[in-house]
């Protein structure tokens, strides 16, 4: 299987294996170190959220800024562009294709009924279908190198619901060729395609087909995605290591976020992917089902959970947050600390942190904040992004605690918060260095940046 498929120096970094149930895998060619670029792959065609609509460049993403002021297409003054380079290439691309048709379809109720997630779909459909010529053929070529042959070699999972959405293209050219074909094609768009996202909030879809017929899924990746908006060029996805990854194991990506309940994350693959996730994490999960329900969120005995899973997760936390470099500490979680995975667990864990981080008392936010970086630490990977991120956030609840309310911990020093407050900022940087960069401008290196250079002078 696969002989004829050729790999391109955009992933020299990987091959293309078989896997039993899910057809393809991508297996590393060599030891890649954590924070790794495993593969640089630009966009087939990608589009935005109707939210992000005249906010960002719709050809390389760019947000408008003091900078870069958007200008619109004079035609459908529906679309927007940092400059000429960007509005001629959009233009030749995939704009003129629907530029005439797009308001009438966009105020169209059959455009109004669907999701903003499907009016994507739509649109992106559309810039593919236009032209049936350029597909001719490409079913037979199994050339990755081909982004179209690629496309058309991934595998199909049609909606259950049926549903094939409608095109922004004028009457005429939508003849039962192009139908069959835009329905050929969004088969292969559930399973496949990307959400883009910048700084981790979602602003567009992507299609990839070259990193969609390489990545499958676990709930314990090693690596992750990000994108990387140039300006005047598509927007390209990198794929990064999230902790060192051996010569031939797979390389896997999180389709979902594993922190979802084990009974959310089936369903959601099953219907969405069709497949059965059996990950290390699914795997242990499934072995404590049914999980027994937590106490009630503000009981002593769910203190004393809260307690024990931040101290088997980071250790003493008085002197330094300790970080894991390896997957898998659920494994080795004692057997009275399963209830932090039944599903009502987190959602009231970050109802209090976000509540109480955001009104008060600081303290009563430093201690839920450090629960949620535990909890995090257990089901996350090593270097999980999201990690980071609430790393961050706690370090800002713990910079307002030392400004707000200096005596309102019980135990530590104004010094000990200091020594907490800098823990938890070198936790942050050192998960969030390893993903890089993504995305626009700024985001949470650059509040990293800011928030160490003030605390280193304090
Ligand atoms: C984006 S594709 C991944 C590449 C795919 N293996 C291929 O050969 O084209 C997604 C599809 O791969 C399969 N897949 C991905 N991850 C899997 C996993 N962990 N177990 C079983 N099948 C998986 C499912 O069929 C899913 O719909």
């Amino acid at each position: 299987m696969n002989a004829g498929l050729s790999l391109t120096p955009r992933a020299p970094k990987i091959r293309l294996a078989q896997h039993p149930i899910a057809r393809g895998l991508a297996a590393a060619r060599e030891v890649l170190p954590s924070g790794a670029a495993i593969a640089h792959i630009p966009a087939l065609s990608s589009c935005l959220l109707p939210s992000e609509k005249g906010r960002r460049c719709d050809w390389c993403h760019h947000l408008q800024s003091e900078s870069v002021t958007l200008r619109r297409c004079s035609r459908c003054a529906a679309f927007w562009y940092c400059d000429n380079t960007c509005q001629d290439r959009d233009w030749k691309a995939r704009h003129k294709k629907i530029c005439r048709n797009y308001n009438a379809f966009i105020a169209s109720s059959q455009y109004q009924a669907l999701t903003a997630h499907d009016q994507v779909d739509a649109l992106l459909l559309s810039h593919l279908v236009t032209e049936p010529a350029a597909w001719d053929g490409k079913q037979q070529h199994h050339d990755l190198d081909n982004p179209i042959s690629a496309l058309w070699d991934l595998l199909k999972l049609p909606r259950a619901d049926g549903l094939v959405p409608p095109l922004c293209l004028s009457k005429s050219v939508q003849t039962a060729e192009t139908l069959k074909l835009a329905e050929e094609l969004y088969a292969r768009f559930g399973n496949n395609n990307f959400v883009l996202h910048s700084h981790l909030n979602s602003y567009g879809h992507g299609i990839f087909p070259y990193a969609s017929r390489l990545f499958n899924h676990s709930c314990v990746p090693n690596a992750a995605c990000k994108y990387v908006i140039t300006p005047t060029e598509p927007v390209v996805m990198e794929v990064v290591s999230l902790y060192q990854i051996a010569e031939g194991e797979e390389i896997t990506l999180p389709y979902l976020d594993p922190a979802l309940p084990y009974q959310t994350r089936q369903e959601a693959l099953r219907a969405n992917y069709d497949f059965q996730c059996t990950c290390r994490l699914c795997t242990f999960q499934r072995g404590i089902e049914p999980v027994p329900a937590p106490a009630l969120r503000g009981t002593a005995e769910l203190k004393e959970v809260d307690a024990a899973i931040r101290s088997f997760a980071l250790g003493d936390i008085s002197q330094e947050v300790r970080i894991p470099m390896t997957p898998g500490l659920f494994e080795r979680l004692p057997a009275e600390l399963y209830p932090i995975f039944h599903e009502s667990y987190l959602p009231s864990l970050s109802e209090q942190f976000s509540k109480t981080s955001h009104e008060g008392p600081y303290a009563d936010a430093v201690e839920a904040g450090l629960t949620l970086l535990a909890f995090y630490v257990v089901i996350y990977p090593p270097n999980y992004p999201q990690i980071g991120m609430h790393a961050l956030e706690l370090t800002k609840t713990l910079w307002n605690l030392l400004c707000a309310e200096p005596d309102a911990l019980a135990g530590p020093t104004e010094d000990q918060l200091m020594r907490h407050t800098k823990s938890a900022v070198d936790f942050a940087a050192s998960v969030l260095r390893n993903y890089g960069p993504e995305g626009d401008d700024g985001g949470p290196l650059e509040e990293i940046r800011v928030l160490t250079e003030l605390l280193s002078s304090q």
